[in-house]
Parts: structure tokens; sequence; C-alpha cells
């Protein structure tokens, strides 16, 4: 009985059992007599940490802490925060994912569903990985396009596992109450087929019927069993993550992190950004590089921003410039996406259509005063492109947001020296504080990470039954006011330390605003309570 405590990390409470639970739970002789605090732990694993040389070895010790021990792990991560975030997510869980199988130690409490086995293997898949507990929280992934890296089909169970940790760090989401989710479709990453120590399908990812077939099953599945459950989907491929999210965004309490997360904080940032320049949003001409899932997500929230600002529909697409890989989109191209569709140029516009077909082109055409990039091709926001937006606007929004660090369109320290401090930036992952001319540049991270742990917790404390346009916005616009914007050098975003702290704000929008509309699945009559109510703590 003992040695099964022991290896719960929902239970696992290592050197802190006191005398008397070691003897009540068999595990008497089983730890060294000292009865350590969780303090005293947490003290102990972190001057661990400090020893490890390399992020993928941090991460790699924090994994073993987590994999034993829930409280420790988060108490831990609640300590440092700011220090651990690009540790135990984005940029270091690239490298993990990319080496899963020669990394592998154990399954972390993940499912794995392959689409090889029967279809009626997949309730009975989640049940044993729930093992009794009460499922409140799903990150699933198919890791068609894990971040900007592509295809990983099973390695990329991390992404979930990842996403999960940031939740319960920055919202405090029970983790007991959470299931990553991987569904192995196959892949199309010869790297893996080829790696004889991968640990997933060995074959080409599959598509069309079979593969919907697969995740409507998981879905029917998972909302049986857990009726309660937030539902939440990450990195899904270009050709799926929409249609999958359109599908079930009216019936369950769903999320596509790509495009509504990464949504609503590019939209906090230029609201943010405009706070900032004192500039009204009215007045952007957007160009989106890269219009994929988070390209075109993005691009659908601001414009409904302008929308709900009062501008006329058509004339607000007017606002919007889309590049993809075959330059700037028009309508007459057979090729496009229908989140793409919406947005495309008619050729008639321009005197040289045939030539828009790179982002400098576009920009010299268009002069953008907001321009976000989801493309994946590093260094692209090149030095004259950027000096070319900024020689006709006076403070330029530049989000390079593709991720890892080594797919960022351009790095901040570099936008601030071209456009000599005046560009209002944001990156998707962490960077520290740049001196330039006197001045402390303060860096928002535009990551959907920002968000989606708020996000989840108003959902799931106010039993919301969708996640729809009204709540989504609620969140963008609760980042506002939080930051300083007076402040030479201020960050277009709030500051990862106060994670914790803006993660009630965005819960708090997010629930009143299902409460207020009748949205909910249990009367709610205090939110602030039910948001206290549903946090989970770090304790014994
Ligand atoms: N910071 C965040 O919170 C956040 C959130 C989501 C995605 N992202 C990042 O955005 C990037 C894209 O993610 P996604 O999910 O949209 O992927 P995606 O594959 O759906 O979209 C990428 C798009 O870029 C296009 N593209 C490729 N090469 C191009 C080129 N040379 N010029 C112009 N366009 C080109 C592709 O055709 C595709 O449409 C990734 O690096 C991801 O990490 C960041
Ligand atoms: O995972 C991240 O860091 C953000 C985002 O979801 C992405 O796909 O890049
Ligand atoms: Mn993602």
């Amino acid at each position: 009985m003992g040695y099964n405590i022991l290896n719960n990390p929902f239970k696992n409470k290592g050197t802190a059992f006191t005398k008397e639970e070691r003897k009540e739970l068999g595990l008497e002789g089983m730890l060294p007599p000292y009865v350590q605090t969780l303090q005293e732990q947490t003290d102990q694993a972190y001057a661990q940490f400090q020893t490890k040389d390399s992020d993928l070895e941090k991460r790699i010790f924090l994994m073993q802490i987590f994999n034993e021990n829930r409280v420790l792990f988060y108490k831990l991560f609640s300590q440092h925060v700011v220090e651990f975030m690009p540790i135990v997510y984005d940029p270091t869980i690239a490298e993990t994912i990319e080496n899963y199988s020669e990394l592998f130690v154990q399954p972390q409490n993940a499912t794995f569903l392959s689409i090889d086995d029967d279809l009626d293997t997949i309730k009975t898949s989640l049940k044993n990985a729930a093992d009794g507990r009460d499922i409140r929280l799903i990150v699933v992934t198919d890791a068609e396009g894990i971040l900007g890296i592509g295809d990983w089909a099973t390695n990329g169970v991390d992404i979930a596992v990842g996403k999960l940790m940031v939740y319960t760090a920055a919202a405090g989401i029970d983790p007991s109450q959470v299931l990553p989710v991987v569904l192995d479709a196959g892949t199309n990453n010869k790297e893996l087929l080829n790696d004889p120590m991968y640990l997933g399908n060995r074959h080409e990812r599959v598509y069309g019927e079979k593969y919907h077939k697969f995740v409507d099953t998981f879905v029917e599945d998972a909302e049986e069993l857990f009726p309660d459950m937030y539902l939440h989907f990450e990195d899904f491929g270009r050709s799926n993550a929409a249609e999958i999210l359109n599908k079930y965004k009216d019936k369950y309490t769903v999320f596509n992190d790509d495009i509504q997360g990464t949504g609503i904080i590019v939209l906090a940032g230029i609201l943010g950004a405009l706070n900032i320049s004192g500039e009204d949003m009215k007045d952007q001409i957007y160009v989106s590089f890269g219009a994929g899932t988070a390209g075109t997500g993005i691009v659908s929230r601001v414009y409904d921003e302008f929308v709900q600002e009062g501008m006329d529909p058509e004339e607000a697409k007017k606002h919007f410039y889309l590049i993809d890989k075959q330059g700037l989109l028009f309508d007459d191209d057979d090729t496009l996406t229908p989140e793409q569709k919406p947005f495309a140029r008619s050729r008639d516009e321009f005197d040289n259509p045939d030539e828009l077909t790179s982002l400098e082109a576009v920009v010299k055409a268009v002069h953008p005063t907001i321009l976000v990039g989801t493309s994946t091709q590093p260094n692209t926001f090149t030095e004259d492109i950027v000096k070319e937006m900024a020689a006709h606007c006076e403070r330029p929004i530049i989000f390079p947001i593709s991720n890892p660090t080594k797919l960022a369109e351009a790095k901040a320290e570099d936008l601030l020296k071209w456009t000599d401090g005046k560009a209002l930036i944001g990156t998707g992952i962490p960077v520290k504080d740049i001196e330039y001319n006197g001045t402390t540049y303060q860096i928002g991270q535009a990551n959907n990470a920002l968000v989606y742990p708020g996000l989840g917790l108003g959902a799931i404390a106010s039993t919301a039954s969708v996640l729809d346009d009204e709540m989504i916005s609620a969140a963008a616009h609760s980042l506002g006011g939080i930051v300083d914007t007076d402040k030479p050098g201020a960050a277009v975003l709030p500051p990862v330390s106060k994670l914790d702290q803006f993660s009630t704000t965005v819960a708090k929008a997010v629930a009143d605003s299902a409460v207020k509309r009748g949205l909910t699945r249990e009367d709610i009559k205090d939110v602030d309570q039910a948001i206290e109510d549903t946090k989970w703590e770090p304790k014994y």
C-alpha cells in the first residue's frame, strides 16, 4: 500500500509524510527519518535545480519532480514563475518534443490514442488515464503543427502536458482534474518515421473521413465521460484546426488556443500599444505575415474589434492585408483557406498586383501600422522592411510571434534599434529588458499562455456551457490597465511576473460574461467566490 502512494504523484508527499501518516499509510521504514516541511523540500529542490547547466537539463530535473509529487512541483513553480516559464514551457519544450522518444522516462498521466486502434478503445483509454479522477480540463493535440516546428505526432504529448502545467501555475487549476491527450494519426515527419527509437505510429498521417471519425469519437467520448470538462485544442494542422473548432464551438465548451488564445493576446497587445501611442484603432492598417491557423485567428479577432468599435464591416475588412507563401492574398486565388477568403484583396486595388509577392513589396505598397508575424520564417522582418514601415508611421506595432526562439521573424532588440526606440513590440517567447539610448524597454510577451489559463479558469468556475465571442472579447479587454503606459519603455502587455494576478482578472471577465448572459450550467450567484473556490493551491 505504501508503495502505491509513493508512486502516485497526486498523493505522494515524499519526505513530508508525517510520522502519523507514515504509520497509517504503511510507509514506515520507506523514507528517511527526518520529516521535511513543504518549504524545506522546495528549497532543496530549487538548490538542485540551480546546479543544472542547460535549460534542457533543468527541464528534465523539474519533470522528475512533476512525475513524483505534483504539490512540490507546483509549489516550486509558483515561487519561480518567471524563471521557470521558459524552461517548463516555450521555448525549451520544443527541444523535449523533438527528442521525446530519446528522453522518455514515463507517460506523465497522459492519454495516448492511436488511429490504428478500434474506436471503441478510446473510452476505455480515457477512463484508464483518468483513473477515477474528476476531469475538468483536457488539452488535446494531434501535433500536426507543433509551435512552428511541424509535425511531431506522439511526441507532441509534451505540449499538452506543458500547457496544463501553465494552467495550474498561472490560474490554479487543480492538477488532479486535468488530462493531457495526444491523438496519433500518423506523421509526415520523415525524421520520426526513420527514427528507430520513435514511440508513435510509423505511418503517414491519415486525413479525411477516418481522421475525422477518430477526432469526433474522442470528443464525444470525452464529453460523455466528463460532462463538466473544458476542452482545449492545441497545435492541430492548418487544414483541420478551424474546421474542428467550428464543428464543436456551439455545442460544447471548447477552445482552440492557436486561433482564439492567440487572437486574444495579440488584440490585447495591440490595445496596449494604442494606449501607449494614444492612437485610434480605426486608423490602423494591419499586415499579417503568415496567414495560417494563428495568423487568421488573430485577424478575425482584431477585425471583430474594428466592427465592435462601430466600423462598417466591409470598411473594416479593407484594413487587413494577409500574406502567405504566395505573397499578398488575392480573391482570384483558388488555394485560399476558408479563413483567408474573407480578407483576400482584389487585384484592381493596386497598380502592381503581380509584384506583391513579398513582404517588402506589400509593406511598401500599403504602409502598415501593425505587422504581425505568424509565418514560422525566421528573420524575415528585415532592417529594410522595418525602416520602411517606420518611415510612414510614428509608432509601428510589430509582433514577431513565431515560436520557438529560432523561428521568430525578428529580435526585439533589433526592432528597437532599427526604429530608434519607436517600435511597440510583442514577442512569442520571453525577452529580457533592453537598454537602449538611456531607456529601459520592457517587452510584452504576446504568447497565448498569458490568457488561456485565465480563460479556462473563468469558464470552469462559472460552469460556462460554451465559450463564445463575447467572452473571448471580454478576456482581451480585461488585460488593459495593468501596465503603467506613461512610463518610458512600457510594455504593451503585463509582465509574466503578474501571471497569477491577471489570470484572475481574465477569469472574472470571462465568468461575468457567461453568468450575465445565462450561459452557465449552474446558477452562479457570486463570480468572485466561484473563482476562489475553483482555485487549487499547492499545499499538503
Ligand atoms: N505567440 C503565440 O502565442 C503563438 C500562438 C500560436 C502560434 N504561434 C506561432 O505562429 C507560427 C504559426 O503557427 P500556426 O499554428 O499558424 O501554423 P500554420 O502552419 O497554420 O501557419 C503558418 C502559415 O505561414 C505560412 N508560411 C510559410 N512560409 C511562409 C513564407 N515564406 N511567407 C509567408 N507565409 C509563410 C504557411 O503557409 C501557413 O499558412 C508558429 O511559429 C507558432 O509557434 C505563436
Ligand atoms: O505554445 C506556445 O508557446 C504558443 C503557441 O500556442 C504556439 O503554438 O506557438
Ligand atoms: Mn500552439
